[in-house]
């Protein structure tokens, strides 16, 4: 049964991973729900649209960097309560994209080992996407 008191709310998010292993996180500015918080580039899906077009937007709206829906590689998802609402988090890996990551949304970009990630304080959804990149970075 639809629960409109709880609507769906489906995200789209990058572990863009380079040459040293490392995967991009950016830190949520102070304004908003779950400030400080690092997370995964991305954003929300808007209506009509399709979660690899999402990330394409959302990359460039938030890194100018171009990622190719053909580059985007689903890896993992997250399904949990938030705020009202419910979370719908789809992780893709990328190792591929155009340009360098600018810092035009978030507070601070950092570029983190699965180790380090482990340190930073994420989203509760994100936590089990770490030993999933963990695995996929071994692949
Ligand atoms: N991009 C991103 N969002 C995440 C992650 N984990 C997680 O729980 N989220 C949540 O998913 C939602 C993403 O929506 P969003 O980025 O479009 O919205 P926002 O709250 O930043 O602000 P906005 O309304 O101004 O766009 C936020 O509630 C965010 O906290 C993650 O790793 N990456």
């Amino acid at each position: 049964m639809p629960n409109p008191a709880c609507p769906l709310f489906p995200v789209v998010a990058a572990a863009l991973i380079d040459g040293a292993g490392r995967v991009l996180v950016q830190q949520r500015p102070p304004d908003k729900q779950m400030a400080g918080l690092w997370e995964f580039p991305g954003g929300k899906i808007e209506s009509g649209e399709a979660p690899e077009a999402a990330l394409v937007r959302e990359l460039a709206e938030e890194l100018a960097i171009d990622v190719a829906e053909s580059d985007q590689t689903p890896v993992s998802f997250a399904s949990q309560a938030l705020a009202g609402k419910h979370l719908l988090l789809l992780l893709y890996l990328c190792r591929q994209w155009v340009g360098t990551p600018q810092l035009l949304d978030a507070v601070a970009l950092q570029w983190a080992t699965p180790a380090q990630l482990r340190e930073l304080a994420m989203p509760p959804a994100d936590a089990p996407f770490i030993a999933v990149l963990e695995r996929h970075m071994k692949e």
